[in-house]
């Protein structure tokens, strides 16, 4: 099938709201792209998604108003978007925000098209049509550039956060919608009813301060100390993956390549060494406060301030003036 000099970003929505990942794709997109960048977004009849959408510069909006595939299982959306692509040509690139759908559609329509996907990428540049997918490899040692030469679309997943959304006019936007995709029910699977996950904790990806523990603040104190810290700074806790062995912090709260990551405008490390899987995770902190015993600690090469101390006695002591 011909390709059509279109790069394509997968508009992620829940529950009738887009999610933030999707302006980040589109912007970044918009940044490095020289071809129309297009927004696939799938709404229900009587939504108006394409309005939001339009503050982030997209050249075109697919539009595919359709009141069942708006609540549609993986399958269902996979097979929507294939028969899309049947419909309007192979796009040069097919990008997906790497969350629980786009992990799951994007492998899936990757089969049934036979192209490539490089999961999780941290960054995104063309060479000409070629794009250039980095994203950490080996054990997360190494940042390696991956390209899919010879088949369409180039398919990537960059995670939330990796990327800042920057609102930007596009006066030549056109919107066209796509009628009778005729995808198929999966019969298998009835979806009765969505909710959002309760949230347990406050949510670290749209916090605007974290304070982030790591093992040399991994004591009984040093923690009683930094939430004391993070309250009074109206922050969240983050933490270094060793600190999820403890009961109270998990994936959620991880910072870093196989947790979460984050764009705080304040970030403040106590006793975090700087490890590449860890500062993976922070690259869109605005200001970042590190505290470490090692005046060689690796964290000070990513920090605008640093402190050469111990993180218990830096907390209480900044705690106490505020
Ligand atoms: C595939 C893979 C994925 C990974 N993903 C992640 C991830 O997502 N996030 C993550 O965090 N890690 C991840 N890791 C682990 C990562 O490699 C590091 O081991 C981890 O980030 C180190 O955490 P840390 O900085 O808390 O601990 P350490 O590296 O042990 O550093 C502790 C630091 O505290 C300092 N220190 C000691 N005492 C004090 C004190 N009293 N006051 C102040 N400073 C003190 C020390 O000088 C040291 O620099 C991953 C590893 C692999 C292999």
């Amino acid at each position: 099938m011909a390709v059509i000099n279109e790069n394509w970003v997968f508009v992620e929505t829940d529950l009738q709201k887009i999610n933030p990942v999707t302006y980040q794709l589109l912007t970044k997109m918009k940044q490095i792209s020289h071809d129309p960048v297009v927004a696939v977004l799938i709404e229900k009849s009587d939504a108006s998604l394409e309005t939001e959408l339009a503050e982030y510069g997209p050249d075109k909006i697919l539009l595919i108003k359709d009141d069942e595939l708006v609540d549609g299982d993986d399958l269902e959306l996979t097979d929507a978007l294939n028969k899309l692509i049947q419909k309007q040509g192979t796009p040069n690139t097919f990008i997906f925000p790497a969350t629980v759908v786009g992990r799951s559609v994007a492998p899936r329509l990757q089969a049934w098209l036979r192209t490539g996907l490089t999961a999780d990428c941290l960054d995104l540049k063309f060479e000409g049509d070629l794009l250039i997918q980095t994203k950490p490899s080996y054990g997360d040692n190494i940042m390696c550039e991956i390209t899919i030469p010879n088949n369409h679309p180039q398919m990537a997943t960059a995670r939330p956060n990796v990327f800042a959304a920057e609102k930007q006019t596009n006066s030549n936007l056109k919107v066209e919608e796509i009628e009778n995709l005729d995808w198929e029910k999966d019969s298998k699977l009835v979806i009765k009813s969505q909710l959002l996950p309760p949230k347990t904790t406050d949510d670290i990806t749209q916090a605007e301060r974290i304070v982030a523990l790591g093992r040399g603040d991994k004591t009984d104190a040093g923690i009683t100390v930094a939430n004391n810290l993070a309250k009074k700074l109206h922050a969240t806790v983050g933490v270094t993956r060793p600190l999820t062995d403890l009961d109270q912090y998990t994936v959620n709260e991880q910072i870093g390549q196989s947790g979460q990551t984050v764009a705080p405008d304040l970030l403040v490390n106590l006793g975090v060494s700087g490890a590449v899987q860890y500062t993976a995770g922070i690259a869109n902190a605005k200001v970042v406060v590190s505290v470490n015993t090692d005046e060689h600690a690796q964290i000070f090469k990513y920090s605008d301030y640093y402190f050469v101390g111990n993180a218990l006695e830096f907390s209480r002591a900044l705690e106490a003036i505020l």
